[in-house]
C-alpha cells in the first residue's frame, strides 16, 4: 500500500462521525476532547461572528511556503487583517469584472469539447482545467488558455498531490519542510512537486511587483500595495505566492468537483434535465446557434430552476464533506442545551449536516425541488459555505462559476450519460475535499441546434 493511502486511511475519521449520528443523534463525542453537531440550527453557535472559537492545529497543512495563508491562520488579529485585505479581491465589483472572460471562457470549453465528439467524453478532466483558469485569471490576471489550446500547466500538477500532501503535513507538520528530502520517492514526491510550483509562482509575484502599478494583475496590486493592519504593511512576495496557491487549492478542485456531481446527477435524472432544458430554452432561445450574444450573467442568476439545481448539488455533494473543527478559547461555550468548556473541540461536518432529515427529507435523492419556493427550511440548513468570520471567501465566486457553466453547458448541448458510465464512479472520495473516486464523467454530448 503507498504511504498515501495508508495516511488516507488514517484520516478517515468523517465516516466514523456520521455513523456515530445516525446511531446516536444530532450531538456525539467523536474523541477525547471533541464533540461534533449534526443540526444545522447548531452552527451559528460553533461557526457564528463573536463565537469564542478558534480553528484547531488540523489547519496547518494548509501552507505551501510555510508562511500562513488566510485559510490557515489561527491567531484572530492576524486573520481578521489578512480577511480584510483579502476580500478586496472577493468583492461583487472586482468578480463581476472577470463575468466577461468568464463566459468567453466557458463557450470556448463548450467548443473544445464538441470537436471531441461524438462517443464517449470524459469531461471531468476538462472541468478541472476551466476550475484551475477560472483562478489564474482571477489570481493573475492572465488567462492561460489551457481549454483552447490543450496545454499543460505546473499547477495541474500540483493540485493532484496536494490532498496528500494537506493530509500527511497535517499528522507530521515537519514533513512541511524537510519532505524534500525524504530519502523515499512515494514520500517526497509531492513534496518536489509542490516546490517547483512554488519556485514558479514566485517567479511570476516578481515579475508582476516589477511592473508599473496600472499593469500589474489588479488582485496582486492589491495585495502588494495596501497594507495588512496586522504586519503593518502590504504583503511581500512568498506571501502573495502562498495566498495565490491556497486560492487556487480552496477554489478550483472544490467548484470543478461541485461541476463534475452536477453534471452526472442532472444528466441521470430524465425529470430534472428536461427541466432545466426547458428552462435554458425559454431564457436563452438565440445562444448558440442563431447569435452570438452570450447569455447575459443578470438573466442566468434569476432562473429558479438552474439555481435549484446548484444549491442542490452543493447539499447532496458537499466539496468540503468533512469536519470543520474550531477549539473553544473562553471559560466556556452553550451549543444548544451543552455547555461546553474551555478547550473542547467543537466541530461539525456538512455531509452530516446535509443528510439532516429534519431540513432534508429523503436526504438521500438529489431533489432540487427542496430549494423552490421562498421560505424553505432546506435553504436554512445547506451550509456548503459555512458561514461567520471563517467562512468561505470565494463563495460568491464559486456560485458565479457554478452558474455560468452549468448554464452554457446545458443550453449547448444534448447530453447523455456513456453507456460504460457507473454509479460508483462518482463515490466521492474525501481527502478534506471530496471529488469523484474514479476521475470520469463519461459523457456522450451532441450540440443542441434547436
Ligand atoms: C463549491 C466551491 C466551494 C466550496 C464548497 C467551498 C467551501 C468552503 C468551506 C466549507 C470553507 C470553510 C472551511 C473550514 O472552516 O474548514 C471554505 C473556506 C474558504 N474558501 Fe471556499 N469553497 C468553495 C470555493 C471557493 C473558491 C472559488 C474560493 C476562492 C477562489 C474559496 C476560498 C476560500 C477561502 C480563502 C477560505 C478560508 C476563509 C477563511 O478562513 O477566512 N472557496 N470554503
Amino acid at each position: 500500500m503507498e504511504v498515501w493511502e495508508a495516511l488516507d486511511t488514517l484520516l478517515q475519521r468523517d465516516d466514523a462521525a456520521e455513523e456515530a449520528h445516525l446511531r446516536y443523534g444530532d450531538i456525539v463525542r467523536i474523541g477525547p476532547n471533541e464533540i461534533s453537531f449534526s443540526n444545522p440550527g447548531q452552527m451559528k453557535a460553533i461557526y457564528g461572528h463573536g463565537v469564542p472559537v478558534l480553528k484547531t492545529d488540523f489547519y496547518q497543512g494548509g501552507t505551501f511556503t510555510g508562511k500562513d495563508n488566510i485559510f490557515t491562520m489561527r491567531i484572530r488579529e492576524q486573520h481578521a487583517a489578512r480577511r480584510k485585505l483579502m476580500s478586496r479581491n472577493f468583492a461583487q465589483a472586482p468578480l463581476m469584472e472577470l463575468v466577461p472572460q468568464f463566459l468567453k471562457k466557458t463557450e470556448a470549453l463548450c467548443h473544445k469539447l464538441e470537436s471531441l465528439g461524438p462517443g464517449q467524453i470524459n469531461v471531468y478532466g476538462w472541468l478541472h482545467r476551466i476550475g484551475l483558469e477560472f483562478i489564474l485569471m482571477q489570481t493573475l490576471g492572465s488567462d492561460p488558455k489551457l481549454t483552447e489550446n490543450d496545454t499543460h500547466h505546473p499547477a495541474l500538477r500540483d493540485l493532484e498531490v496536494f490532498p496528500e500532501n494537506f493530509a500527511i503535513t497535517a499528522i507530521f507538520p515537519f514533513l512541511k519542510t524537510h519532505g524534500v528530502n525524504v530519502p523515499f520517492q512515494s514520500v517526497n514526491r509531492p513534496f518536489r512537486i509542490q516546490a517547483s510550483w512554488v519556485a514558479y509562482c514566485m517567479s511570476l509575484v516578481k515579475e508582476e511587483r516589477t511592473k508599473e502599478s496600472k499593469d500589474k494583475s489588479p488582485w496582486i496590486r492589491r495585495l502588494t500595495e495596501i497594507e495588512d493592519e496586522f504586519l503593518a504593511r502590504p504583503l511581500e512576495d512568498i506571501e502573495v505566492t502562498e495566498e495565490i496557491i491556497s486560492t487556487l487549492f480552496a477554489g478550483s478542485g472544490t467548484t470543478s468537483a461541485t461541476l463534475a456531481f452536477l453534471l452526472y446527477a442532472v444528466t441521470a435524472d430524465q425529470q430534472i434535465y428536461s427541466n432545466l432544458k426547458q428552462e435554458l430554452h425559454e431564457a436563452f432561445p438565440d445562444w448558440p446557434n442563431n447569435s452570438d450574444v452570450l447569455p447575459l450573467i443578470g438573466q442566468i442568476q434569476k432562473l429558479p430552476f438552474l439555481n435549484a439545481v446548484i444549491n442542490e448539488s452543493l447539499r447532496r455533494f458537499p466539496t468540503i464533506p468533512g469536519s470543520m473543527p474550531r477549539r473553544i478559547t473562553s471559560s466556556s461555550l452553550k451549543i444548544g442545551d451543552s455547555t461546553l468548556p474551555k478547550g473542547t473541540v467543537v466541530s461539525s461536518q456538512n455531509y452530516s449536516l446535509h443528510m439532516n432529515e429534519e431540513y432534508f427529507p429523503n436526504a438521500e435523492k438529489f431533489d432540487p425541488g427542496r430549494f423552490l419556493g421562498e421560505n424553505t427550511k432546506a435553504k436554512e440548513g445547506l451550509n456548503s459555505f459555512s458561514e461567520g468570520p471563517r467562512g468561505c471567501l470565494g463563495r460568491n465566486l464559486a456560485v458565479l462559476e457554478l452558474q455560468i457553466v452549468t448554464a452554457l453547458f446545458f443550453r449547448y448541448f444534448n447530453v447523455k450519460l456513456d453507456p460504460t458510465m457507473r454509479d460508483e464512479y462518482m463515490t466521492m472520495k474525501v481527502i478534506f475535499s471530496g471529488s469523484p473516486v474514479a476521475e470520469k464523467v463519461l459523457l456522450n454530448l451532441e450540440k443542441d441546434i434547436s
